[in-house]
């Protein structure tokens, strides 16, 4: 569980993020929309402890997250992956940093071989293209097993229809290793596909505007119902007067 009390995010006197509570449970994806700027990065980079100094509370598992040793999967805008390490070692590098002795070599084939990476074991990164790259991140982050999930646009280097696969891929796997999850994405289709709950953030600096139960959430094939027209339609209308308009 992860709980934000009150967060609010600054680079010098520039206020990024504000007054951001949310509580998000084992068995929760929050999908995180909002306008380029109003600070989704800053929110994952506080969440995963890039940045530490910040106003307000973090807690995993009612720990504050600093002192918490709790494993944290990040799939980045950036992938993080290292140029010398393959992707076979670029995908087993969470787990073996943070406990080696628990790396369970099954799990780690298997979801190598869920996200397709089984030929690509002995490449290296810069032989790889921006849609490889990021599946290894997700699988650096699946194999580590991680308590909380953060991923900040996972798929935007992705074709629309291996975004579909991906998306589909993500959840299953997800459905399997449930573990409080925030999704940051650009997409309004994505984030019903992938959110349990939808965050809508304004602009910068990001507050929440609204969150929405996501009824289409665990649907097999949520594109398919009529339903995801209408909620597209309603988030679309409800972002383009809140983003517009400051309140
Ligand atoms: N290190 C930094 N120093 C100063 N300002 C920063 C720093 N990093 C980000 N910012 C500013 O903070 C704001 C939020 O940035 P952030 O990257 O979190 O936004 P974002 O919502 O993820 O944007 P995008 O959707 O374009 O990726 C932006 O105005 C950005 O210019």
């Amino acid at each position: 569980m992860i709980k934000i009390e009150s967060l609010t995010v600054k680079y010098g006197s520039f206020t990024a993020l504000s007054n951001i509570n949310l509580e998000i449970g084992d068995d929760e994806i929050y999908a995180v929309l909002g306008p380029s700027g109003c600070g989704k990065t800053t929110l994952i980079y506080a969440l995963s402890m890039i940045i530490k100094e910040f106003e307000g509370r973090v807690l995993i598992n009612d720990k504050p997250i600093k002192n918490s040793d709790v494993r944290i999967g990040t799939v980045l805008q950036n992938y993080g992956l290292l140029p010398w390490k393959n992707v076979y070692e670029n995908a087993l590098l969470g787990i073996e940093i943070k406990d080696k002795e628990k790396a369970d070599k099954l799990y780690s084939e298997y979801i190598i071989k869920e996200l397709g990476l089984e030929d690509l074991k002995y490449k290296y990164p810069n032989s790889l293209s921006g849609g490889q790259m990021q599946r290894v991140a997700l699988a650096r982050s699946f194999i580590l097993k991680p308590q909380i999930l953060l991923m900040d646009e996972p798929f935007s280097a992705l074709d629309a229809i291996t975004r579909e696969k991906m998306q589909e891929l993500f959840l299953n796997i997800w459905m399997n290793n449930k573990v409080s999850t925030v999704f940051v994405t650009h997409s309004i289709e994505e984030a019903i596909c992938i959110g349990k709950k939808i965050v809508i953030l304004s602009k910068s600096p990001g507050r929440i505007l609204k969150i929405i139960n996501n009824p289409l959430f665990g649907l097999k094939e949520p594109r398919l119902s009529s339903d995801f027209y209408n909620l597209s339609l309603e988030i679309r209308k409800f972002i383009k007067e809140g983003w517009s308009i400051e309140k």
